[in-house]
C-alpha cells in the first residue's frame, strides 16, 4: 500500500474499525504557541516556554525569528526558549511566510522592536479569502503607517496608545494590536477584540512579561502601554480544538478514552454541541471522560425541529472544530443543520466524506444537512486542510477497510505526531514516510 512520495508529502494508510481506549494528553494550542512565539521578539531578554506543540506551523515560525536575529532553542520536546538579543528587519523568506497564516503575527512584534518591517503576505489554510484588514486599521491607528504592493511594508515613529475598535474581532488581528499596544506609550482600549483561549494565553504571557492588561477573556482589553517588558516563563495551555477532535473521534469508533488536562474551563461550548449530537463527556477534575458506545441521537430543537449548529465568534463554538462536528454527526442519529459562517471554502471536503458514504447536503458553501448514522466506507482522500484533514482521519478510522489520506503533512500543521499518539490508544495509521527519531525529539 506505501508509495514513493515526493519531499515533504506525507501519506497515512489508516485501517479502519478499531475501537481505541486509554488516555491521551492533548499538546498545547497551536493559536497560543504562535501568538506567542512572536511575541518573544519584544524584549531582548530570555523568554521559556514550555508545552509548545512541536508542529509544523511552530517549526517555521520558529525559523522565521531565527531569520530576524533572534536565537531559539529546543529543550526535549516541548520546551523553547527564545532570546532576541538583537533584532533587524531584514527580508523575510516569502516561501516560509506564505506556509503559515502566523507570519502575520511578526508584524506588532516587529514594529514594537525595530520601528519598521516588510512582511511577504501570509499563508494558511486555504478555507476561504482571509483578510488582513483588521491586523492594518488597528495598527494604523496605534501609529503606524502602511504601504502595501506585493508585500506590506510598516513603518512607525513611534507606537501611541489609542482608542481602536476593531472592524471584525480577528483573533490574529486582535493578537497583533495587543502586541504593539503594550510596547506603544499610553493606554490602549481595545474594542470589539477576540477572545478566544489563545488570545487569552497571549494577554497572559504578556502579562507575565511584566505588562499591564485588564479585560482578558472579554471583547474589550485595557492595555497600559510603555512599561518594560522582561524575559518571562511561561506554559502553553491544551489545545482545545484537538480536545474537540478527541471526542468526536472517540464517540465515532464507540470507545471510552480519557483526555488528561483537557482544560475544561475552555470546553463549555465545545461540549454543549456534542451533548447536541447526544455524546456526553464526564469532567473529572481537569479530566475528561468519553464513555464508550454512546447512544449518538441528535436533540431535535423544541418542537421536534431540525436543529442547528453554528460556529460562533468565542466564547461561542470554534470554527475550527466545525469540520469534526460535521464528520462526527454523519455517525450520529438524526438530521442536523450544519452552519460555518467564516469561511466560503471550508465546507467543501464533505464531497470526501460523501464518497465515503456520508449522507450530506452541501446546501451553499457555508451550509450542510447531515443524515445520520451512515455506515462508512474506506477511501483514497486528500486533506485540502488541518481540520478537514483530520476529520477525513477520524473518518477513516471509523470506515470498514483501509483508506489513504494523502497530503497528510496539512494535518501535521496543526496536530502532534498524531499517528503515534492514537496508534497508542489502538489505531491502525502508518506514516509514509516513517518518522526519522529526530523528528521525534
Ligand atoms: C493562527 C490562528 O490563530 N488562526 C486562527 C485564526 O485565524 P485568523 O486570525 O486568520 O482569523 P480571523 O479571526 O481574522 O478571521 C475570522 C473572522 O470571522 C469571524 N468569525 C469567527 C467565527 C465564526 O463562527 N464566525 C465569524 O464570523 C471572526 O470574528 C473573525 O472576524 O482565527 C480563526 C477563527 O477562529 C481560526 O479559524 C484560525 O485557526
Ligand atoms: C485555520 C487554521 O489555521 P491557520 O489559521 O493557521 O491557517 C486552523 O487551525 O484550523
Amino acid at each position: 500500500m506505501a508509495e514513493a512520495l515526493p519531499h515533504e508529502k506525507v501519506q497515512y494508510v489508516v485501517e479502519g474499525g478499531h475501537r481505541l481506549s486509554g488516555e491521551i494528553k492533548p499538546s498545547g494550542n497551536k493559536n497560543a504557541a504562535l501568538p506567542i512565539v512572536a511575541a518573544a521578539l519584544l524584549t531582548d531578554q530570555v523568554v521559556h516556554l514550555t508545552n509548545v506543540p512541536r508542529i509544523r506551523d511552530v517549526e517555521a515560525l520558529v525559523e522565521l525569528i531565527q531569520s530576524v536575529g533572534a536565537k531559539a532553542r529546543w529543550h526535549g520536546r516541548n520546551e523553547l526558549e527564545i532570546e532576541a538579543k538583537e533584532v533587524r528587519p531584514t527580508d523575510l523568506d516569502p516561501a516560509l511566510c506564505a506556509r503559515i497564516r502566523a507570519s502575520i503575527l511578526l508584524a506588532g512584534p516587529l514594529l514594537a522592536r525595530c520601528g519598521e518591517i516588510t512582511l511577504p503576505p501570509p499563508g494558511g489554510d486555504v478555507i476561504g479569502r482571509r483578510r488582513v484588514d483588521t491586523h492594518f486599521l488597528a495598527l494604523q491607528q496605534l501609529g503606524a503607517d502602511i504601504q502595501v504592493d506585493s508585500a506590506y511594508h510598516f513603518k512607525t515613529s513611534g507606537l501611541k496608545g489609542a482608542d481602536v475598535f476593531l472592524d471584525e474581532p480577528s483573533v490574529t488581528g486582535t493578537e497583533n494590536a495587543l502586541c504593539a499596544a503594550v510596547a506603544a506609550q499610553g493606554l490602549t482600549i481595545l474594542c470589539n477584540c477576540a477572545s478566544e483561549p489563545h488570545v487569552q494565553d497571549l494577554a497572559h504571557f504578556l502579562i507575565a512579561m511584566g505588562a499591564r492588561i485588564e479585560g482578558i477573556g472579554t471583547n474589550t482589553m485595557i492595555i497600559h502601554g510603555g512599561l518594560p517588558l522582561k524575559g518571562a516563563t511561561h506554559r502553553i495551555g491544551p489545545d482545545h480544538i484537538e480536545v474537540g477532535s478527541l471526542i468526536g473521534l472517540a464517540a465515532v469508533t464507540g470507545s471510552e478514552i480519557t483526555i488528561r488536562e483537557a482544560g475544561v474551563e475552555h470546553l463549555r461550548s465545545t461540549l454543549m454541541t456534542f451533548e447536541r449530537l447526544g455524546i456526553h463527556c464526564r469532567i473529572e477534575g481537569d479530566d475528561l471522560v468519553v464513555p464508550a458506545n454512546q447512544k449518538m441521537a441528535i436533540q431535535p430543537d423544541f418542537g421536534g425541529h431540525i436543529p442547528k449548529i453554528e460556529d460562533q465568534p468565542w466564547p461561542a463554538f470554534p470554527a475550527d472544530t466545525m469540520s469534526i462536528a460535521i464528520v462526527t454527526a454523519t455517525q450520529c442519529e438524526g438530521v442536523v443543520l450544519m452552519f460555518e459562517k467564516m469561511f466560503e471554502s471550508r465546507m467543501f471536503f464533505v464531497d470526501k466524506l460523501i464518497a465515503m458514504g456520508a449522507r450530506i447536503v452541501l446546501c451553499d458553501p457555508h451550509r450542510a444537512i447531515v443524515a445520520g448514522p451512515a455506515k462508512l466506507r474506506a477511501a483514497r482522500v486528500e486533506s485540502p486542510d488541518i481540520r478537514a484533514g483530520m476529520a477525513m482521519l477520524i473518518a477513516a478510522m471509523c470506515a470498514e477497510g483501509t483508506s489513504i489520506i494523502n497530503n497528510a503533512q496539512q494535518i501535521e500543521r496543526g496536530y502532534e505526531l498524531i499517528e503515534e499518539r492514537l496508534n497508542a490508544l489502538g489505531a491502525r495509521i502508518t506514516r509514509v514516510p516513517p518518522r526519522e527519531a529526530a523528528a521525534k525529539g
